[in-house]
C-alpha cells in the first residue's frame, strides 16, 4: 500500500494547475447513459473515482476510450442494468446511474451504497422521488430493484433535505420522463449547474438552473444528443491548495480555476487574514504571517462546503486564538481530529462542533487517513509539522486528488509517495 511522507517546509511558491472536478465529472459520466450519441468529455481529473465509474459503465456494456484527461463514452451498446456491490461499495456515487438507467430501460438494479466513514448517507430521497415519478422500488438482498415499465412521469418533488447526487439523479431521470418535473429544494452546487447546462445545450429543457427550484421538461424517452464539453475546475482541490498557501504562509497561484465557485472559501480565508488577486481563471493567495481564528458552519452551496471542513480545521490549528467549526452535513466527519491531536493539535470535540485552540506546534508522526478530505487535512498539517509525517491509507486521497504529491512538490514541498 502507498503512503505519503511529508517533511516540514519553510515556504512554497509557484503555480498549481487545478484539475477538472471529481464531483462534476461523476454525474456527467453517468449522464452519457441518456445520450443517443458517443460523448466526448474533456478535463477529467486522474482520480480513482473516475476509473471506478468508467469501469462500472464498461461492465454494463458501454465503451469508454480514456486518453490523458479525455474520455469518449458510448452507451449505445449498454445492455446490462445491474450495478453490482463490488463496484458500488468502493464508490457511493455509483448511485448516479440509477436515475438514467431506469429512465432509459424501465428497470435497474443498484447495490445499496450503505454508510461510509463520514456518515450514514442514506439514499431514501433519491428513491422516494423516483417512486413519485411512477417507479416501483423494492429493496432485496442489499439491492435497489427499480422498475418503471411504462416510463417515468414528471411530477412535483420536494426534497426534505438538499441532496447533491439526489438532485443530479432526478434531473437525469426527469430529462427522459414524460411531462414536467419540478424539483423543490434542489441542490445549487456548481456541479449540478454544469450537469443541467450540458443537458440544456443538448436539447433538454431545464429552467431555474442554479436556483432551488428546477423545472425539467421531459423528452418522453427520446435520448438527447450531447455535445462535447469540458468539466469545470475542482473547487475543493483549489480550496485545499489555498489552505496549503495559508498554512505555510506562502504565495501560490492557482491556474485553471473558477473563483466564482469559491466564494465562501475565499471569504473565510480572508477572515483568517489572507488576501487574493483574482483573474478570470487564476487565484493568487497572499497569506498573512498571523493566521486569525475563525468560526465556520458547513452548509449547502453557496455556504461553506463540508468538503473543505477538514482542511480548514488543519489550518485552524495554526491560527492565533480559538476557532469553532460546526459540521452540519455529515454526523461522523471529524475522524481527522484524533489524528491531528496525535500530531499535537489542541482540539476538543463536542458532538458536531470542534473547538480548536490554535497556535500549537505540530510534530510529525505516522497518521491514518480516514476519508478523502481527512487525508488532505493531514497532508496540510504535515507541511508545517516538525520532523516527518507519514500519511497512511492514501487510497482515500487517490479517490479525489489528481497527482497531489506532484503538484505540491512542484511548488517546493517535500512530499513523497512511498510503499509500506
Ligand atoms: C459525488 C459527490 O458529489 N459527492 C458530494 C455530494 O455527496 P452526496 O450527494 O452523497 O451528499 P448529499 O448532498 O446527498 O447529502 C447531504 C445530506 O443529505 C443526507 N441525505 C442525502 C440523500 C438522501 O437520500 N437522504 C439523506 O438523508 C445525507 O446523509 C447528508 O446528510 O454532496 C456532499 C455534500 O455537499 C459532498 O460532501 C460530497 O462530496
Ligand atoms: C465526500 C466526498 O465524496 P463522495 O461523496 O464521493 O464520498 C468528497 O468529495 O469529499
Amino acid at each position: 500500500m502507498d503512503y505519503l511522507q511529508i517533511k516540514r517546509v519553510e515556504s512554497l511558491s509557484g503555480n498549481i494547475k487545478i484539475s477538472g472536478a471529481k464531483n462534476a465529472s461523476l454525474p456527467l459520466i453517468a449522464m452519457t447513459i441518456v445520450a443517443k450519441n458517443s460523448v466526448h468529455i474533456k478535463n477529467l481529473p486522474h482520480v480513482a473515482d473516475i476509473n471506478t465509474l468508467l469501469k462500472l459503465l464498461s461492465n454494463l456494456g458501454a465503451t469508454c476510450e480514456f486518453c490523458d484527461d479525455r474520455v469518449i463514452v458510448d452507451t449505445s451498446s449498454l445492455t446490462q442494468t445491474k450495478a453490482t456491490y463490488d463496484i458500488v461499495r468502493t464508490m457511493r456515487a455509483s448511485i448516479l446511474v440509477l436515475g438514467p438507467i431506469l429512465a432509459r430501460f424501465g428497470h435497474c438494479e443498484v447495490s445499496l451504497p450503505g454508510g461510509c466513514a463520514i456518515g450514514q448517507r442514506p439514499v431514501d430521497l433519491h428513491l422516494k422521488a423516483l417512486e413519485q415519478m411512477g417507479a416501483k422500488i423494492n429493496i432485496e438482498a442489499g439491492y435497489i430493484q427499480a422498475t418503471a415499465p411504462n416510463g417515468l412521469r414528471g411530477c412535483e418533488i420536494i426534497f426534505d433535505k438538499i441532496t447533491v447526487t439526489g438532485t443530479a439523479n432526478i434531473v437525469m431521470a426527469a430529462a427522459l420522463a414524460s411531462g414536467e418535473t419540478t424539483i423543490i429544494n434542489a441542490a445549487r452546487e456548481p456541479e449540478v449547474v454544469q450537469l443541467c447546462e450540458i443537458l440544456n445545450a443538448s436539447g433538454a429543457k431545464i429552467e431555474g438552473i442554479g436556483t432551488a427550484v428546477l423545472k425539467i421538461h421531459g423528452t418522453n424517452g427520446e435520448l438527447v444528443d450531447i455535445k462535447e464539453f469540458s468539466v469545470i475546475p475542482d473547487r475543493i482541490e483549489a480550496g485545499t491548495y489555498l489552505c496549503a498557501g495559508a498554512i505555510t504562509r506562502s504565495e501560490l497561484t492557482l491556474t485553471h480555476v473558477n473563483a466564482h465557485h469559491l466564494g465562501s472559501v475565499l471569504s473565510k480565508l480572508e477572515d483568517m487574514g489572507s488576501t487574493f488577486s483574482i483573474t478570470e481563471d487564476t487565484i493568487t493567495i497572499h497569506p498573512s504571517k498571523v493566521i486569525k481564528s475563525i468560526k465556520i458552519v458547513t452548509q449547502e452551496y453557496p455556504a461553506f462546503p463540508t468538503d473543505m471542513q477538514a482542511q480548514f480545521l488543519a489550518l485552524a490549528t495554526q491560527a492565533k486564538g480559538t476557532s469553532i467549526i460546526e459540521e452540519k452535513l455529515f454526523e461522523n466527519r471529524f475522524m481527522h481530529v484524533s489524528e491531528l491531536q496525535r500530531m499535537g493539535a489542541n482540539i476538543s470535540l463536542n458532538g458536531n462542533v470542534a473547538t480548536i485552540n490554535g497556535g500549537t506546534k505540530l510534530s510529525g508522526t505516522d497518521v491514518m487517513a480516514t476519508d478523502l478530505r481527512a487525508s488532505s487535512a493531514l497532508v496540510l498539517a504535515g507541511l508545517v509539522a516538525d520532523g516527518i509525517t507519514n500519511v497512511h491509507r492514501i487510497y482515500h486521497l487517490d479517490r479525489g486528488y489528481d497527482a497531489l504529491e506532484k503538484k505540491l512538490e512542484a511548488v517546493g514541498a517535500n512530499v513523497k509517495r512511498l510503499k509500506e
